[in-house]
C-alpha cells in the first residue's frame, strides 16, 4: 500500500485534520500498532529503485560491536568485545533490505557461546527475515592466550586477531572459515650469512636484520570438523618459531636470540612453512596465507601470498597488506 495512502487514512481515522506543526520533542508519545502501521517504508515503494536495476551481492551493517562468549579449546568460556559485519544478497527487483533484522537476528543469540557452526543457525534466520539469497557473518575479535616465557618459567597473555566467517549459499550449502593473525620475528638469512662473512673474513662485527612480521592465515574449515584458534596458533607456532614474546627476563631473551639464529627466513619460507604445516591437516580444506615483513632493511615491506591450490578455492590475489602491519 503506498505510503501516502497509509498517512490518509491513519489521519482520515484521527478526524481527518493535520496538527499544526510542534517543534518540541513529545517524550510522552506512545507508540500504537496503528501508528507504526502508518509510518511509510521505503521498502515497499514502488519504481523506487534508482541507478542500474541490478542485483548487489552483499548489502548489511558492519562494525556493530557487543560483548560475545567463546570457549577455549580447554572448555573455559571468554567474553570479548566483538565487531560483527552481516550481510546479504539483494535481488535486482528490490529497493532495499530491513537493515535492523541484521542486528536484531543476531542479538537473539547475543547469550549463547559463539562457534563457526552458530554462524549456520543465524545466516538461515537471515535468509528468512530479511528475505535473501545468499548471507554471510563476520565476527572479529581480540583472543587472549597464556603464553609461556622461553626460559624462565613465567607466562603472559598473548592477543591475537581472529575472524570466525560464515557463508550460506542460495543452495543452502554452509561453508566456515578462521582467519587468524600470527606475529613473529624474521632474521634475514642473506643478511646473516653476509654478517658472517663479515666477522670471519674482516673481523668486523655485524648484526642481520630481524624484523617484526605477521602472516594473515585464512582456512576454510571441512564440514562437521572443529578446529580451535588453538590449533591454528599451534600451526603457525611449530611453522615459524620465533613468535613475539609477551614475558620475557634476561635468560628468555638470550633464548630468543638463538632461535631466530636456528629459524632465519625470508617471507619466502614463511609461506611455504605455513603451507607445510596447513596442507596436512585433514580439518582444513582449503586456506591462503599472506606474510609481510616490515623490514628494518628497506623502507618498505617484503611479502608473500600462497594459497592451497584447491580448484574453485581460494586464490593469491594481492591482498591488502596495509592492514597487515603489526
Ligand atoms: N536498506 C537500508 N536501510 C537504511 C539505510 N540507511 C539507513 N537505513 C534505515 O534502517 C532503518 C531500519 O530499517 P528496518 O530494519 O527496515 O526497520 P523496520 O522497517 O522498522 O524493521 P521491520 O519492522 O523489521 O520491517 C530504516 O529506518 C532505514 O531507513 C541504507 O543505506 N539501506
Amino acid at each position: 500500500m503506498k505510503s501516502n495512502t497509509k498517512k490518509t487514512m491513519y489521519l482520515h481515522r484521527m478526524g481527518g485534520v493535520a496538527p499544526r506543526l510542534e517543534r518540541a520533542y513529545d517524550a510522552k508519545f506512545k507508540l500504537t500498532p496503528a501508528y507504526k502501521e502508518s509510518l511509510p517504508d521505503m521498502m515497499e515503494a514502488e519504481d523506487a529503485i534508482q541507478g542500474a536495476a541490478v542485483p548487489i551481492q552483499q548489502v548489511g551493517v558492519s562494525n556493530f560491536k557487543l560483548p560475545l562468549k567463546f570457549k577455549t579449546k580447554a572448555g573455559e568460556v571468554h567474553t570479548l568485545e566483538t565487531s560483527v559485519t552481516g550481510s546479504v544478497s539483494l535481488e535486482a527487483s528490490l529497493k532495499g533490505i530491513n537493515m535492523s533484522r541484521i542486528v536484531r537476528s543476531f542479538y537473539e543469540h547475543q547469550d549463547d557461546v559463539f562457534t563457526l557452526d552458530l554462524l549456520r543457525r543465524i545466516l538461515v534466520k537471515y535468509q528468512r527475515k530479511v528475505e535473501a539469497l545468499n548471507a554471510r557473518i563476520k565476527l572479529s575479535f581480540s583472543y587472549p592466550m597464556l603464553q609461556p616465557s622461553l626460559r624462565s618459567g613465567l607466562e603472559g597473555w598473548q592477543y591475537y586477531q581472529v575472524s570466525f566467517e560464515g557463508l550460506m549459499g542460495a543452495d543452502g550449502v554452509f561453508r566456515k572459515f578462521i582467519e587468524f593473525d600470527f606475529v613473529y620475528s624474521s632474521a634475514c638469512p642473506c643478511s646473516a650469512e653476509l654478517s658472517e662473512h663479515a666477522r670471519d673474513v674482516r673481523g668486523a662485527y655485524a648484526i642481520p636484520h630481524n624484523q617484526r612480521s605477521k602472516a594473515r592465515v585464512r582456512v576454510e574449515v571441512a564440514k562437521g570438523k572443529r578446529l580451535t584458534i588453538e590449533d591454528l596458533q599451534q600451526h603457525c607456532a611449530n611453522a615459524l618459531k620465533t613468535e613475539t614474546q609477551v614475558m620475557v627476563k634476561r635468560e628468555d631473551e638470550q633464548a630468543f636470540a638463538e632461535l631466530n639464529g636456528a629459524h632465519i627466513k625470508f617471507v619466502e619460507d614463511a609461506a611455504r612453512l605455513i603451507y607445510a604445516e596447513l596442507a596436512g591437516d585433514k580439518r582444513i580444506v582449503d586456506f591462503e596465507v599472506a606474510c609481510s615483513h616490515l623490514e628494518s632493511l628497506h623502507s618498505h615491506d617484503a611479502v608473500s601470498v600462497i594459497c592451497k591450490g584447491v580448484p574453485g578455492g581460494m586464490s593469491a590475489d594481492f591482498m591488502n597488506f596495509r592492514d597487515l602491519v603489526c
